[in-house]
Parts: C-alpha cells; sequence; structure tokens
C-alpha cells in the first residue's frame, strides 16, 4: 500500500538526514513565521495553492515546473497561502523549491511531505516553512501530538489531514492550527467531495478547516465553501493552467461568499 511505501521511503530519508545533521547541524532558525491560520481564517475562500509536478496517481502533472514562476503567479491571482511538495520520489518535488518559493512570496508556504520524525520537522524550520503537514492516516495519536509539540517548539504551524472519523479524533487531540479534510482516499486514489461535506460538520467551531484535493472546477470551489469550509487546497487542476494568476483568480471569480 502506498501509505506503507512513502513510510518506508521516508525513514531511510531521515536517516541520511540524521547522519547529515551529526556532522553539520541545522544552524538556529530566524525570521517570523507567517500564520497559515490567519491566511485560512481571512475573509472570504482562501486557496491554498499547491505547487505540484507530479502524483503517483497522475504521474507527471507539468513537464518543466518553475516553482517560483508558479508561486508568484498564485500569489498575483490572490491566493492565501502557497504549498510546495517537497517529496521527490513521488510527486518530483524538492526542497529547495521551498526555500526558494519562501523567498520570492509574501505568503504563508507550507512544506507539504510526508513527516514522521521531529528531525523532518526541525529540518521544516531551516528550509523555510511557516507550516507543516501531518497526515493522520499514517500518525498514531502519539505520534500526531509528539509532532505537533516538536512544530510548536520550532515556531511552525501544524495542518493536519484526515479522511475519516476516527483519523478526525485523533487529529482534533492533537490540537492542529489548521484542519483539512482530505476527499482523496490514500490507499485507493479515490476522490470525492463527498467527504468534505461528511466530515465538516462533525468538526468544532473555532478551527479553521480547508477542503484538500479533487477540485477541477470553480464550481467543484463552490461546492467546497458551500459545505463550509473556510479554505481549499488545490494542487492538479492549477498546475495543469497555462496561467497560475488566472487559474486562481477563475476559483476565487466561480465562488459565492
Ligand atoms: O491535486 P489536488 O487533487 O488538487 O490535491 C492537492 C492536495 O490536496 C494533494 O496534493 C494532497 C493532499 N494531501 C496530500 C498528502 C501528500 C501529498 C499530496 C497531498
Amino acid at each position: 500500500m502506498f501509505l506503507d511505501r512513502i513510510a518506508e521511503a521516508k525513514r531511510a530519508e531521515v536517516e541520511r538526514l540524521r547522519q547529515q545533521v551529526e556532522t553539520a547541524p541545522f544552524p538556529a532558525a530566524t525570521g517570523k513565521i507567517r500564520s497559515l491560520a490567519a491566511a485560512v481564517n481571512r475573509a472570504g475562500l482562501a486557496v491554498i495553492a499547491e505547487v505540484k509536478p507530479a502524483s503517483p496517481s497522475k504521474g507527471v502533472i507539468r513537464e518543466e515546473v518553475d516553482p517560483v514562476k508558479t508561486a508568484q503567479g498564485y500569489e498575483a491571482g490572490g491566493a492565501a497561502a502557497v504549498s510546495v511538495l517537497t517529496d521527490e520520489p513521488f510527486f518530483k518535488g524538492n526542497k529547495e523549491s521551498l526555500t526558494r518559493v519562501r523567498q520570492a512570496v509574501n505568503l504563508p508556504v507550507l512544506r507539504k511531505d510526508f513527516i514522521l520524525d521531529p528531525l523532518q520537522v526541525e529540518e521544516s524550520r531551516f528550509l523555510g516553512a511557516d507550516a507543516i503537514l501531518l497526515i493522520a492516516a499514517m500518525l498514531t495519536e502519539e505520534e500526531l501530538i509528539s509532532l505537533r509539540r516538536a512544530a510548536r517548539h520550532h515556531g511552525l504551524e501544524v495542518l493536519i489531514e484526515v479522511h475519516g472519523e476516527d483519523e478526525l479524533q485523533r487529529a482534533l487531540a492533537a490540537e492542529p492550527d489548521v484542519l483539512g479534510i482530505n476527499n482523496r482516499n490514500l490507499s485507493t486514489f479515490e476522490t470525492d467531495l463527498a467527504v468534505t461535506e461528511r466530515l465538516r460538520p462533525r468538526i468544532p467551531a473555532g478551527i479553521p478547516v480547508i477542503g484538500e484535493s479533487g477540485v477541477s472546477s470553480p464550481a467543484d470551489a463552490d461546492r467546497l465553501r458551500s459545505a463550509g469550509v473556510d479554505g481549499i487546497l488545490v494542487g492538479e487542476y492549477l498546475m495543469r493552467q497555462s496561467s497560475p494568476r488566472a487559474g486562481v483568480e477563475g476559483l476565487l471569480a466561480g465562488v459565492t461568499i
């Protein structure tokens, strides 16, 4: 299964990272964090626009991605935040893209990867991330809480992503800054916007909520908005637009607020 394979790959990556920092530790992070939670909470629908060159289910989405130009287009179009895939083996992303994007825009930047060790949290801060993703489907409640604590220690915000009821309860126990409802099942890759419609009412008031994955038109964005989310996370649809800016503008224009 995909999540097992990816966890194995990431554990190997963490081991390499551990050896690396033994000789060259991460320098102390400086600079202020840009709040993802505040960006999601702003008036209107918050679009978190993703730099996503490829995916395990779709293969290469876009050849020769310029992450900086793409992210600047997203910002010009009115995105609330940018998400950058840093996983290489499965999503053809890279860590350097995150650092470059963070320097090129004024928006909060989310690191999209498969984080299972506190060392990756520390690395995220070093790379320039403002927030990290934690995936409830691959982490126990204890792991979520401990990674959440590590994030707080490094000044990072946490987006916890859920796909089902059990995962939602685990995620809430870890007190995320933002809660994401992933419409995609990470075992089957099936996507259904009804997942957001089903889980949204089960989330207590006061937590910023986003709907993730499967938005393939302005009408889809409007449907998630109607389900009561504060924001949406969109990757593939935006990566397939010839203008990232027009892509975000189109999503926002199609939404009734
Ligand atoms: O390309 P989409 O269907 O718009 O999906 C974006 C985002 O939700 C998706 O990339 C994603 C959601 N959760 C993840 C976890 C890891 C990697 C990627 C993801």
